[in-house]
C-alpha cells in the first residue's frame, strides 16, 4: 500500500491547522522540511512551528533535515517527531548519527541529493528504516521532477532486496499523478508531495487520486 506524506512546505502557514486537517483524512503522516539556508539556498521553519504541530496532532511526523551539522539538533527534534532523516552529504560519521536517532526512539533515514549515487549507501543500509531519494535539488517546492530518479529508485530497490528488504524508499520533489505509478513500480513505497496536494483545490481528493495512480501500474 503506497504511503503519502504531504510536505507542508507548500501549505498556507496562516491556516496551517486547517491545512493539516484537510490532508490528514487521507495521508499517512506529515512531512516537515527543515532548511537552514546553508546546506540549501532557502530557510523554512524551526522548532516553534514543529512544537505547535506536535501539540495539534498525533500524526506520524517525518522530519527531513536539510541542515549542516544535524547532530546538534537530534535530541530536540526527537522530542516532537517520529522520524528523522539526515542528508548523506551533511554527515561525516553517518553510522553514529543513525544509531543515535534510533536510540532517541525515532525511525532513521538518510536522504540523497540527485547527484549522490546509490552505492554510497551500501554499508549503512542495514541500519536504516528509510531512504529519501531527492527527485529535485532540495530547497524549494514546485520544482521539475528529475527523470533519472526512476533508475535510481530501481537500483536502490535491488540493493535493498538483498540487504534490507523492509526498507521504506521515499521519493521527494515534483511527484505527481503522471510519475507516481512509475515510481511505485520501480520500488518506491512512500511519496513526499507538496505542490500537487496543497496547491490544488481539494487536497483530500488529490491524495486519494495520487494513491490510486500509485497502485494503477502493477
Ligand atoms: O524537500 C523538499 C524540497 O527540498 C520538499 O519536500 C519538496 O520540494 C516537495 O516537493 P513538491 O512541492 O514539488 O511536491
Amino acid at each position: 500500500m503506497p504511503k503519502i506524506y504531504p510536505s507542508i512546505l507548500a501549505a498556507n502557514f496562516i491556516t496551517l491547522g486547517t491545512e493539516i486537517d484537510k490532508v490528514l483524512k487521507n495521508a499517512d503522516g506529515i512531512h516537515l522540511d527543515i532548511m537552514d539556508g546553508v546546506f540549501v539556498p532557502n530557510i523554512s521553519f524551526g522548532f516553534p512551528i514543529i512544537e505547535s504541530i506536535r501539540k495539534y496532532t498525533d500524526a506520524y511526523l517525518d522530519a527531513h533535515l536539510m541542515i549542516v551539522e544535524p547532530d546538534r539538533y537530534l535530541e530536540k527534534f526527537a522530542m516532537y517527531v517520529n522520524s528523522i532523516t539526515v542528508h548523506y552529504e551533511t554527515v561525516i560519521h553517518l553510522h553514529r548519527t543513525v544509531t543515535w536517532i534510533k536510540k532517541l526512539g525515532c525511525d532513521a533515514g538518510v536522504s540523497l541529493n540527485p547527484h549522490t549515487p546509490i552505492f554510497m549507501l551500501e554499508e549503512i543500509l542495514p541500519f536504516l528504516d528509510k531512504v529519501l531519494i531527492m527527485s529535485v535539488n532540495p530547497g524549494f517546492t514546485g520544482q521539475q521532477f528529475i527523470e533519472s530518479t526512476f533508475e535510481k529508485v530501481k537500483k536502490l530497490r535491488q540493493l535493498a532486496n538483498k540487504i534490507n528488504p523492509k526498507l521504506d524508499i521515499m521519493v521527494d520533489g515534483g511527484v505527481n499523478k503522471d510519475n507516481i505509478g512509475k515510481l511505485a513500480l520501480a520500488g518506491a513505497t512512500t511519496f513526499i508531495i507538496g505542490a500537487s496536494i496543497f496547491h490544488k483545490e481539494d487536497p483530500y481528493v488529490e491524495i486519494k487520486e495520487l494513491k490510486e495512480a500509485a497502485k494503477s501500474i502493477d
